[in-house]
């Protein structure tokens, strides 16, 4: 039989212990950018090209484990384009997605914010890569749930691109289960080039399709 889901009698010595934590940083740990935009922080600008509300805004990668087709085990995400700088996208939480048993893990949640999140740079034109994710756990996600993901962006400070999100359960409307806040930093298509392992950028480079959707990206007036 599996190890046993049953609360055990907590073992002696084993009670939770806290002690005070030093925020002190170092130029390997810098300090951690604030969610919440600083005052001269600007709004969003949805670009003139953007895709209208309701379009949708199909994968940036193939591969990708949030929104690609081709990894069996990713989340398989479909965003839409909202107004303004917004999104939807829903989720359908599935077998290979379970922390315990029959439950979402919540990574792969944070992952399907992280993705719907990372999805409102397109109505900016913007490249731009998750800096900071929080999210906030409210109510457990059973497997098969539809999870109905609303993010929008809210401002924008320099390459900081401020925005949030929250994931509901129960339909469109139904109670939120779990809500994030992120730091997403703008970056050049280089970063991707001069980071990512060799094979996969030069298959990428080859696919007429990937090309194009990268270079939709590259101007943004
Ligand atoms: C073609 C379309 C592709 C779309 C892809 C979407 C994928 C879905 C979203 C993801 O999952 S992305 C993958 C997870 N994220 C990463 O792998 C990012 C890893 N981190 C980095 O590569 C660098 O740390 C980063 C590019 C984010 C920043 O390095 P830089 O050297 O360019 O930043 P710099 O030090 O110049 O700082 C610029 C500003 O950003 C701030 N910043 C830098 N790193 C930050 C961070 N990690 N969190 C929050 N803020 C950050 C920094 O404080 C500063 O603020 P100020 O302008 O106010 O001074």
């Amino acid at each position: 039989m599996g190890p046993s889901l049953a609360r055990r009698a907590r073992l002696p010595g084993t009670a939770v212990r806290s002690a005070a934590v030093s925020a002190a940083t170092s130029p390997e740990t810098p300090p951690e950018t604030s969610l919440v935009p600083p005052d001269d922080a600007v709004a969003p600008v949805r670009h003139p090209e953007a895709p209208a509300p309701g379009t949708p805004l199909g994968a940036h990668y193939d591969h990708c484990f949030g929104c690609g087709q081709a990894l069996p085990h990713g989340l398989h995400l479909q965003a839409h384009a909202g107004e303004g700088v917004s999104v939807t996208a829903e989720f359908t939480v599935k077998p290979q997605h379970q922390g315990a048993p029959g439950l979402a893990h919540g990574g792969v949640l944070t992952s399907a914010l992280d993705e719907t999140l990372g999805s409102l740079n397109w109505l900016m034109h913007s490249i731009a890569v998750t800096g900071r994710l929080e999210t906030d756990f409210l109510l457990p996600v059973p497997v098969d749930t539809v999870l109905h993901l609303d993010a929008r962006c809210t401002a924008v400070h320099g390459r900081k691109i401020y925005s949030d999100a929250v994931g509901r359960i129960g339909g469109p409307k139904g109670p939120i289960a779990v809500r994030a806040k992120a730091v997403f930093i703008e970056v050049k298509v280089e970063h991707f080039i001069d980071n990512g392992r060799k094979e996969e950028i030069e298959a990428a480079m080859e696919d007429p399709d990937q090309v194009r959707r990268a270079r939709a990206f590259e101007v943004n007036p």
